[in-house]
């Protein structure tokens, strides 16, 4: 019995050792097809940060989850997140997606072409997330991704459960803050802000969450 302690340490710390390549590994365990390259590639030139391939396999995932047909999407990119959610949305499902960044979305309706999806499967809107969202219709949405402006996660938040019907996901992009958000320490504004989403997500009555550790942290939440 003594011994059972000892062994349980054991094979913590054989998890523990293993953890950043179990972790590396289940990142890139979705391969990514050329156009997700591309826009990749164009994203970084333009000095912007994608969803890592595992965060893209997840939010295809939860988009096939929740047999989404409308998905909105705050921070278009250069279109690697979209690209994953339109893989897992239904076929004649359609994406509407948001930035102030015209050019950002001219890579990404480029990147979209090349996966191969139809230009109807996506609707491109520019503008700021919290100018457009509140044009967009009340419960007409399956899925909402957030990946726009942290310091606005909060009203992202409201404005989600606006759009979304019951039993539609929101999911938060990079809510680790690359390690701050749980770091002690003084933090900027936008590890705060973080911190309060992450509090106010699972307070929340309305929603059943999940944080999940890819890429960067993903907080997902299902409306009730
Ligand atoms: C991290 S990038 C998005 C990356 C993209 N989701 C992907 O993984 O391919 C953030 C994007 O949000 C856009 N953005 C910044 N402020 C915004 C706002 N207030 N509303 C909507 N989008 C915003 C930026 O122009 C940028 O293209």
């Amino acid at each position: 019995m003594q011994s059972r302690p000892r062994q349980r340490q054991g094979q913590e710390r054989v998890i523990t050792g293993n953890r950043q390549t179990s972790w590396a590994f289940a990142d890139a365990y979705v391969a990514e097809d050329d156009a997700l390259h591309w826009a990749r590639e164009r994203a970084r030139e333009a000095g912007l940060r994608s969803v890592t391939p595992g965060t893209g396999a997840a939010l295809g995932l939860l988009a096939a989850t929740v047999d989404a047909k409308a998905v909105a999407e705050i921070g278009t990119g250069c279109g690697v997140s979209g690209i994953h959610l339109l893989h897992g949305m239904r076929p004649d499902g359609v994406l509407t997606t948001v930035d102030p960044e015209p050019e950002h979305q001219q890579f990404a309706r480029q990147a979209f072409r090349a996966a191969g999806f139809a230009s109807n499967r996506a609707r491109f809107i520019p503008g700021r997330a919290l100018d457009v969202l509140p044009r967009l219709a009340d419960a007409g949405y399956d899925l909402v991704f957030c990946d726009g402006d942290r310091l606005e996660y909060l009203d992202y938040l409201d404005e989600s459960l606006r759009l979304l019907r019951p039993g539609g996901l929101v999911a938060f992009e990079g809510v680790f803050g690359a390690g701050r958000t749980v770091g002690s320490g003084p933090q900027p504004t936008e590890v705060l802000r973080l911190r309060e989403l992450l509090r106010a997500v699972r307070e929340s009555q309305e929603l059943v969450p999940s944080l999940l550790p890819v890429g960067d942290g993903l907080l997902c939440a299902v409306k009730r």
